[in-house]
This record gives structure tokens, sequence and C-alpha cells, in this order.
């Protein structure tokens, strides 16, 4: 049975159990070659989820989202998306699959010599059959859901950091994806366009209903919109925690997770 989000029961993890997966990571192993970087990776993430990747410095964050993404291959197991395997599927539907994904990269990954409104039209014109007056159309739109209404014609060296990424963002839901991917969304900004760009993917995920799953170190983020998560320990090789970042800090029977979960007094207040 689906739970019902919302604002006050978001931080409720226990639900999760019975919630309907829209991603199966089911006996994961990751390795590049003979180097094994993680083993035995078995977790869900729900449909409407803010699921966050966490783990020390190299532990293998960033290659499983790349195993989610299709990037690479795993060494074993499946990934399964709305209950149709991934891993295992031919090109054609890996590729269907894809384009109901949006993706950031840490970058923003802006095409430099694009105007922002041409990098936002690009799904458009590589995946769909609109005009050129709908594509138009539909970059304003996205642009103003981002903040940016009136930016089309700027280049990304003519606009901020924070700006450059929320920008992307506009490009990801483009063509209104089911799960947003963010690879270190808030990566290079202040605390301050951080914490907008934290408070913009709540607003997206709800107006747009993605599912988002997201690397992240950034414990203000984690605690402030993160509804699940699993940890990946770079000792053991393996995940040691899953569940909602507050209850795992404050309950974890690993000490571990707790430490990284409490390692600064700057993590804000419960206010959420
Ligand atoms: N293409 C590659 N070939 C071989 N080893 C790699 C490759 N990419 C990453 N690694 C190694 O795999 C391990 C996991 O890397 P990964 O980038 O996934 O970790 P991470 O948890 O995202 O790290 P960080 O938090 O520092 O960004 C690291 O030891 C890294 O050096």
């Amino acid at each position: 049975m689906r739970p019902s989000i919302s604002s006050t029961s978001r931080w409720e993890s226990d639900t999760v159990t019975e919630a309907e997966a829209h991603i199966s990571v089911r006996d994961v192993t990751m390795a590049y070659g003979s180097r094994l970087i993680q083993r035995d990776l078995n977790f869900d993430v729900n449909r409407g989820d803010i699921f966050v990747i966490m783990g020390g410095s190299g532990c293998g964050k960033s290659t499983l989202l790349k195993h989610m993404l299709g990037l690479i291959q795993p060494a074993a197991g499946d990934i399964l998306y709305a209950g149709e395997s991934f891993t295992h599927a031919d090109q054609a539907t890996r590729d269907r699959m894809r384009r109901s994904w949006g993706i950031t990269y840490q970058s923003g990954g802006l095409f430099s010599s694009m105007t922002i409104g041409e990098n936002v039209a690009l799904p458009m014109q590589l995946y769909t059959h609109y005009s050129g007056a709908e594509i138009s159309e539909v970059v304003s739109y996205k642009l103003s859901l981002v903040g940016l209404g009136g930016y089309e014609s700027y280049y990304p060296s003519e606009i901020s950091g924070g700006m450059q990424k929320r920008a992307a963002l506009a490009r990801a839901i483009a063509l209104d994806p089911d799960i947003l991917f963010f690879d270190e969304p808030s990566a290079g900004l202040d605390p301050i366009s951080s914490s907008l760009l934290d408070e913009l993917i709540v607003q997206l995920k709800e107006s747009i209903g993605a599912t988002v799953v997201m690397v992240t170190h950034e414990l203000p983020s984690i605690f402030s919109i993160a509804t699940n998560s699993v940890y990946l320990d770079a000792g053991t090789k393996t995940m040691i925690a899953y569940g909602n970042p507050r209850e795992l800090r404050d309950h974890s029977e690993q000490p571990v997770v707790r430490q990284f979960l409490a390692r600064e007094a700057s993590a804000p207040a419960e206010t959420a």
C-alpha cells in the first residue's frame, strides 16, 4: 500500500516497508575490475521519496548512482524500476526507462556555448516532436518554475553558480520526469543558495510528483529534505544502515552512522 506523504508525516520512515518501491536494488555488487567497491546492496527507493545515498569519502556513492543510471553494469545483482529489471533489459527498454528520468550532475553540466533557453530546450528537441513554439513555451514555463523566468537568452557564464544549478534543474525537468537524480546538487554553493536549492528540489518534487535520488555530503540538506537514505560503509564494503536520516542519527545501532550524521554542530535544529 502506498502511504500518503504529507508535510507532517514525511519524516516518519516506519511506513516505508508498506510503500510502493519505485527503485529496487537487489543483491548488487559493484566493482571496478577486480577491485570490490560495495557488495550485497539491497534496498528500495519508494515512490515520492527524497532518497539520499550517504557514506564517507570514497565509499562508492557516485559509483552507486552511476549503476542506478545504467552508466556502469553491476558485477552482480539487479536494479529494477517499478518492478521491471533495468540491469537485464535490452537497449530499447533501457532507453525507454531512461526517458522518464531527469539527471543533474555535480558541475551542472550546462553546455556553455548554448543559451539557458537552448540548454533547457535540448531534451525536447532530442526526444519529442514538439514544435518550436511549443518548446519555447515549455522552456519559459520550466525556467519560471526554478525562478529563472526571462533568462532564456543568457549564457551559463553570465549567471551565478546557484542560477546555473537551477537552470540545470529546469533542463532535468523538461520532460516531466518520474525520477530526478542529483549528484552533489549543492556542491560549491554558499549555505543560503544551497538551502534555496533544497527548497526548490522539494517544491519541484511535489509539483511534478517525482521521486528524488541524490548523493550529498551536506548534513543541512540531508536533515531538511531527505525522507529516506542508505549508508554505504567503506570499511566493510556494504550498506550498514537504511532509513530516515534523523532516526538513524538518533537511533542507528551503528556508531559510525550516528557519528557521520552528528559530525557537525552546524546541522540545523529540527524545525521541519
Ligand atoms: N572509473 C574508476 N575506476 C576505478 N576506480 C574508480 C573509478 N571511479 C571511482 N573509483 C574508485 O572507487 C571508489 C568509490 O568511488 P566513488 O567516487 O564512487 O566514491 P564516493 O563515495 O562518491 O566518493 P566521494 O564522497 O569522495 O565523492 C573510490 O576508491 C574511487 O577511487
